[in-house]
Parts: C-alpha cells; sequence; structure tokens
C-alpha cells in the first residue's frame, strides 16, 4: 500500500513539473489576448468548437517554446535564485524528458491547428515558438540588452492568431493589438530585470539594468509607458473601441506611467516588483476592457 501511495506521489510531482515546464500562468494570459483577438473579429463567441480548437493550438504551441527556454537555458536557470529550483535544474526531469514532451505538445498543436483551424494561423504560431524558443532564448537572450524589445514580438503575436483563427486575414486592427503587447513588454520584463538585476549579473545575461545601469533601464520603462499609452489610443482612433476603453485604458496607462516616474525619481524598496506585478494586471485589464467595450458599443 505505502509503495502504492509512494508511485502516486512521484507521479503527481512529475505532473506537477510537466506542467510548470509550460509556464502557466504565461500561457494562460497569452490564451486571454488570442481570445479576445477572436471575440472582437467575430463580433461576439465565435462557433465553440472553433474557439477551442484554437485556444488548445496556441496553448499547446506556447507551452511547447517555454519547455523548450527550460532545456535551452537550464544552466542559466542554475544561476539565478528566482529559477535554480526549476524542473531540469533540479534533475526532476531530464533534458530528453522535457525536450520529448516539448515537441509532443508543439507538434500536437501544430496539427489541432492546421486541420481544424486553418493554416494560416499555424504557421503564425509556429513563427511565434521559434521566434520565443529559438531567436530570443538560444541567440537574443546572450547577445544584447535590446534581446527583450525584439524577442518580445513573439509574445506579442496572440491577439493576431486569436484574429487569424476567426478570419483567416491579417487584419490592421489586430496588428494594433500586437503593437500594444509589443510595447507593454520592455516595461513588463525590464522592472523585473531590475528587482533581479543581481541574478542576472551573475549568470552574465547582458539584461538592460547589467549592461546600461539602473538609472537608463528606469529612463527606458517611463519612455515605453508613454510609447504605451499613445498606442493604446490608436484602435479607438481606428474606430475598433469606443469612449468606454479610451478612458479606462488611458487610467491604466497613467497608473503605469506614474509607477514609472516613481521609480525614476522617487525610488523605494519594493517598487520595481510592484511595478511588474502591476504590469501582468495591466494587460489583463486591459484586455477584458476590450470585450467590454465592445459589448457596449
Ligand atoms: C520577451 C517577452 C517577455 C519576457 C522577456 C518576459 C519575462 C518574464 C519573466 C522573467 C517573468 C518572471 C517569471 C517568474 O516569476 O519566474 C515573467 C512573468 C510573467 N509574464 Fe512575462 N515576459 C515576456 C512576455 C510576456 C507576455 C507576452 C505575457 C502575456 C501576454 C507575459 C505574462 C507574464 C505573466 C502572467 C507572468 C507571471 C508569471 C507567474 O507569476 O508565474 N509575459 N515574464
Ligand atoms: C507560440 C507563442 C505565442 C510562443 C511564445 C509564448 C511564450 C511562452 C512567451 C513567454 C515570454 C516569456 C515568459 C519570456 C521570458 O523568458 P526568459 O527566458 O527571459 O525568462 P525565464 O528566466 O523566467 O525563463
Amino acid at each position: 500500500m505505502s509503495q502504492i501511495n509512494t508511485i502516486r506521489h512521484l507521479q503527481a510531482t512529475q505532473l506537477k513539473d510537466y506542467i510548470e515546464l509550460t509556464k502557466p500562468k504565461v500561457v494562460l494570459l497569452i490564451l486571454l489576448t488570442a481570445l479576445v483577438g477572436m471575440v472582437i473579429p467575430a463580433a461576439g463567441l465565435p462557433d465553440l468548437d472553433l474557439l477551442i480548437l484554437a485556444l488548445l493550438g496556441i496553448g499547446l504551441l506556447s507551452g511547447s517554446a517555454a519547455a523548450i527556454n527550460h532545456v535551452v537555458d537550464y544552466k542559466i536557470d542554475a544561476q539565478m535564485a528566482r529559477t535554480y529550483h526549476r524542473p531540469v535544474v533540479k534533475g526532476r526531469l531530464t533534458q530528453i524528458q522535457a525536450l520529448s514532451f516539448a515537441l509532443s505538445i508543439g507538434l500536437l498543436g501544430f496539427c489541432i491547428l492546421w486541420f481544424t483551424v486553418n493554416q494560416l494561423t499555424a504557421w503564425l504560431t509556429f513563427a511565434s515558438l521559434v521566434g520565443y524558443a529559438i531567436v530570443y532564448t538560444l541567440y537574443l537572450k546572450r547577445a544584447t540588452p535590446q534581446n527583450i524589445v525584439i524577442g518580445g514580438l513573439a509574445g506579442a503575436m496572440p491577439p493576431l492568431l486569436g484574429w487569424t483563427a476567426v478570419t483567416n486575414t491579417i487584419d490592421p486592427n489586430a496588428l494594433l493589438l500586437v503593437m500594444i503587447i509589443f510595447a507593454w513588454t520592455p516595461p513588463h520584463f525590464w522592472a523585473l530585470a531590475i528587482h533581479r538585476k543581481q541574478d542576472y549579473a551573475k549568470a552574465e545575461i547582458p539584461m538592460l539594468p547589467v549592461t546600461h545601469g539602473e538609472e537608463f533601464t528606469k529612463t527606458m520603462i517611463l519612455l515605453y509607458t508613454c510609447i504605451l499609452s499613445i498606442v493604446c489610443i490608436m484602435p479607438w482612433l481606428s474606430g475598433q473601441f469606443g469612449l468606454t476603453y479610451l478612458l479606462v485604458s488611458a487610467g491604466l496607462n497613467f497608473r503605469f506611467i506614474w509607477l514609472a516616474v516613481q521609480l525614476k525619481w522617487f525610488d523605494t524598496k519594493g517598487l520595481a516588483f510592484k511595478t511588474f506585478k502591476y504590469s501582468i494586471w495591466h494587460l489583463m485589464f486591459l484586455f477584458i476592457l476590450m470585450v467590454f467595450d465592445f459589448i457596449l458599443v
């Protein structure tokens, strides 16, 4: 009996480790932005089968990209306090296990999109996987402090992926939503990078606070929060969303800018981490707001 319990316990921990490989909270937010990208062109809930299959495909390929990142980065992860306990670093999963898992769910996700959604969405999602798991993780992350600005494009794609899943075309309105996440990524990440500067310095990863110092990074955070605010106005100018969106998104952006101003000129202990946490709520509320505004208009 106790042996059965031990086996069950081992299986449960392995399952937990496989789930951890997929960076589930990040993927959930990615799926929310993809869902919004589906709801807008469908002018409501799209066909439920299509919705489930598209989200499943995009989720599996995103999880696969995250798992590849765990394998490629395990030596870097081992050196950082935030990541040293990850399953591949600790050997709870071997590199082969993690890579096989990544390839299996990636292939499954691609097939789901290819056969049940459309080929455009399958290719674009695959390109996002390559952008994050290969271009960013394998190359940019180690090469330049602009790593997350360029690499951020992959993580910004999901609203477009949702949109193409419904329409099978690349629409300029969808590209505006991509631009929002693209402008959001630098302040999202650099706030965390300031908080974890020692980690990145120790692992010799050229993140902006390490290469150019905290002050310059704070200036860049402020600059990008301002750019983000301007980009957020564009879907209102194009007529995609109404006044509710404009006013509430301005409030969300104002708070982001205010945190960036405080970080730059009135920094206090823990403020960088607070700004990072806020970035996540900001993006979540912003995309939920888009749906509310759409229902209201
Ligand atoms: C190149 C682009 C990006 C970089 C470099 C980046 C970096 C990071 C890092 C280092 C973390 C910390 C994870 C941890 O606490 O262990 C994080 C957390 C998070 N990121 Fe990003 N991120 C990017 C894009 C995105 C995108 C596109 C989304 C969603 C649309 C996103 C959503 C999140 C969420 C929800 C968390 C919190 C995860 C948790 O608490 O477990 N990120 N990000
Ligand atoms: C198909 C598709 C849309 C793919 C892209 C999806 C994806 C998983 C984006 C994640 C962005 C992210 C968490 C980057 C951090 O990587 P990091 O290596 O800098 O962070 P770490 O140190 O926490 O591993």
